[in-house]
């Protein structure tokens, strides 16, 4: 269980991360959203003991990560992928981090066959391309069998094949009863794997609620075409929905895909377009992050 509770650091005039608190619990992935210079990198390196706040508290498993005994078995974590001795065999790299942490030797093999490098465990990283060190940091991260996983935009730089991948572990390690925190800025890969987004910007918490509550606040209904929109206008505020005209056409809510064709039909109304349009996550956040300068500047 990971608990941000009033968490805010400051640099110089900036306040990075201004008075965030949410949970991410276990057997849940947690999306951790916000555009570029939002705050996300500044809290993950907080919950890591990598920062000090300047108030409020980052704890993993009800205590801060500097407190805890042997912190790879609490929390394993990816931060920056390219973050390691270019020099060294992937399972050398492995073998000293389970040393310096007290974890069996026999989890090297374990982890590296887990991320599918155990073919290449024996070569130097620097010859490792950025989704081979991704898998490593990920190998790396498992290494103690922690409870709680922290991946700072886990699927920069993998191919279409690695991010299936990444997507299949997340779910899997919540499914394990682990829980995941997994920072992004690519929404809709989030909206997919993740059952709750907790969604920053200029270091504000902006929304923190299951993924789809958050699709849901922004549902753009559905788009209807018909031969006699004026007629089917009629027909379906009667029946409860609330429609206006867009883009030609009408925007409906409040009222089912199914229902509006069975309304038509009943009616002698031709239809000649019916396309709901659940709102992407990337509508969500521009919506909830529209005020935010930072993410003005980063599109
Ligand atoms: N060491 C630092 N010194 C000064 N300012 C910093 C420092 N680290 C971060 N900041 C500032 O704090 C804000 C938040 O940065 P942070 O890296 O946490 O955002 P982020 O959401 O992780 O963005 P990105 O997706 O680009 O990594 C930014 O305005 C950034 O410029």
């Amino acid at each position: 269980m990971i608990r941000a509770a009033g968490l805010t650091k400051r640099y110089g005039g900036t306040t990075a991360v201004d008075d965030v608190s949410f949970t991410a619990g276990p057997g849940v992935v947690t999306g951790f959203l916000g555009p570029n210079g939002a705050g996300k990198s500044t809290t993950l390196r907080m919950l890591l003991g990598l920062e000090e706040p300047d108030a409020g508290v980052a704890l993993v498993g009800g205590r801060p990560y500097r407190a805890l005994g042997a912190p790879l078995r609490e929390v394993g974590a990816l931060l920056d992928a390219g973050d390691v001795h270019g020099g060294r065999r992937a399972r050398d790299h492995l073998r000293v981090l389970a040393r310096s942490n007290g974890i069996p030797a026999r989890r090297v093999g374990e982890v590296l066959a887990e991320v599918g490098l155990a073919e290449v465990a024996d070569r130097r990283i620097a010859g490792f391309s950025l989704g081979m060190r991704q898998r490593l940091g990920i190998a790396a991260a498992l290494l103690g069998d922690p409870g709680v996983l922290v991946f700072d935009e886990p699927i920069n730089g993998l191919d279409p094949e690695g991010v299936r991948w990444i997507r299949g572990l997340l779910r899997g390690m919540a499914a394990e009863g682990r829980a995941v925190l997994v920072s992004s800025h690519v929404l809709e890969e989030v909206a997919r794997t993740a059952d709750r987004v907790v969604v920053i910007g200029r270091g504000r918490l902006l929304a923190d609620a299951p993924t789809a509550e958050v699709l849901a606040r922004f549902d753009r209904g559905v788009l209807v075409r018909a031969a006699d929109q004026p007629a089917l206008a009629a027909v379906l505020r009667a029946h409860g929905a609330e429609v206006r005209a867009e883009d030609g056409g009408l925007s409906v809510r409040g009222v089912d895909p199914g229902r509006i064709g069975e309304l038509a039909l009943a009616h002698g109304i031709a239809l000649r377009e019916l396309a709901p349009r659940t709102a992407s996550l990337e509508d969500a956040f521009v919506a909830l992050t529209g005020g935010s300068v930072e993410f003005r500047r980063a599109a």
